[in-house]
This record gives structure tokens, sequence and C-alpha cells, in this order.
């Protein structure tokens, strides 16, 4: 459907990650892919939806001034927000250790901003989703780091890895949101979206 109502039009997905990308394949929109080097910072001050709306809108400010009339760019960030704290992917092994432990027994929101922009506007949608991990055990994090390496990550998890396969509990909202595009809100989107 979304197929047809674009035929004309050219959609730019700007994300290197290949869920966001098989996520827009499955919604049955053709699209090109347009990756730019963007260093992921937000102001100290933001919390919550507003870090990734920021970091969505920074992403798609790359392209300022170089769209074309019939281009509509998709852009998008994802972070896991727990006890007031945002949890972006790891730095590294033992960084991605302490968010797991983190996580452990607890439950978080994962947060997914999606920006749409063309030549004259910008719009931005978000989604929040509550994930309850059981308990993390220090041998399970060590195995699932060590086989997985989700270090692209946000929160060093994916909910579609052996760790979310085993160790989530409870998940309260869009599972899609978590692995990083909240697609039923991404498909109502574009079914109203105008040039
Ligand atoms: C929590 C969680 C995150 N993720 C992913 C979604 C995002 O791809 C990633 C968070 O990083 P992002 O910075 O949102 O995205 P990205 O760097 O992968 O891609 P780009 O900026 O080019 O669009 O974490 C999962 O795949 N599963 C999960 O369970």
């Amino acid at each position: 459907m979304l197929h047809k109502k674009f035929e004309n039009a050219k959609i730019i997905l700007a994300s290197g990650s290949p869920r966001r990308q098989q996520f827009l394949k499955d919604l049955d929109l053709d699209f090109e892919i347009r990756l730019k080097e963007i260093e992921e910072v937000f102001p100290e001050t933001l919390q919550s939806v507003a870090i990734t709306d920021y970091l969505a809108e920074l992403k798609a400010s790359a392209f300022d001034g170089e769209l074309l009339d019939n281009e509509l760019l998709i852009t998008s960030d994802t972070l896991v927000w727990l006890g007031g704290k945002a949890l972006g992917k790891p730095k590294d092994y033992q960084d991605a250790f302490q968010m797991l432990r983190l996580l452990s027994d607890q439950t978080h929101e994962v947060i997914t901003s999606v920006c749409f922009k063309t030549k004259n506007k910008t719009e931005t949608i978000n989604e929040i989703t509550k994930v309850t991990f059981n308990h993390l055990s220090d041998q399970a994090i060590a195995y699932y780091l060590d086989n997985y390496k989700p270090f692209d990550k946000a929160g060093s998890y994916g909910i579609q890895e052996w760790v979310g396969l085993t160790g989530i509990s409870k998940i309260e909202g869009s599972y899609t949101n978590v692995v990083g595009l909240p697609t039923e809100k991404v498909y109502h989107y574009l079914s109203h979206f105008t040039f």
C-alpha cells in the first residue's frame, strides 16, 4: 500500500542499522540508503524522549539544504532509559557488562524517535516500551557478551537475541520499537503523510 503512495517520491533512510533497513522493507517501501557520519552527542540537560528526539533530528540535520522537492528523509535513534539515566551504545566490554548488571532485575524504558524530513518541514514521532529483565547472573552476562557482542546496541542488548529470549519476563508496548523502529507508528505516519 505504501509502495504505491510513494511511487513518485524518493524515500531516503539515513540509517546503518540492518534492523531498521529490514523493517522499512517489510513495510513495503522502496527506499535508498544514504549514510552520514554523525557524532551522537546531546546536551546533558535533556531527558528521556527529548534525547532521542534531539538525536534523530541531529541525524536528519546533516541533510539540511540537500533534499529535493520529492524526497523524504527518515532518521531514527533508540536509547534505554533507566532510573533517570540514558544508556546508549556501550563504550567497551566493561561498559556493556555494567549496563547489563544495571538492567538485571529491573524494568526500564526503551525509547525510539523517528524523524521525517523534507525540503520544507521536519516532524518527529516517538514511542516508549517498558521492558522487564529477570535476574542476569554474571555468568549469563559474560556468555551473552562473548557470543553476541552487542556493542552496536543501546543498553548493550538485543531483545531479539539470546539475552532477550531468555532474560526478559515482560514487555509493555511495541516490540519493534525496542528493536529500533516503532513500525506501527511509522506506518500510520506515512499513511497520512503529505509533502
Ligand atoms: C534495546 C535494543 C536496541 N537495539 C538497537 C537499535 C539501534 O539500531 C541501536 C541503537 O543505536 P542507534 O544510535 O539508535 O542507531 P544505529 O547507530 O544502530 O543506526 P543509525 O544511527 O545509523 O540509524 O540499538 C536492538 O537492535 N535491540 C534492542 O533490544
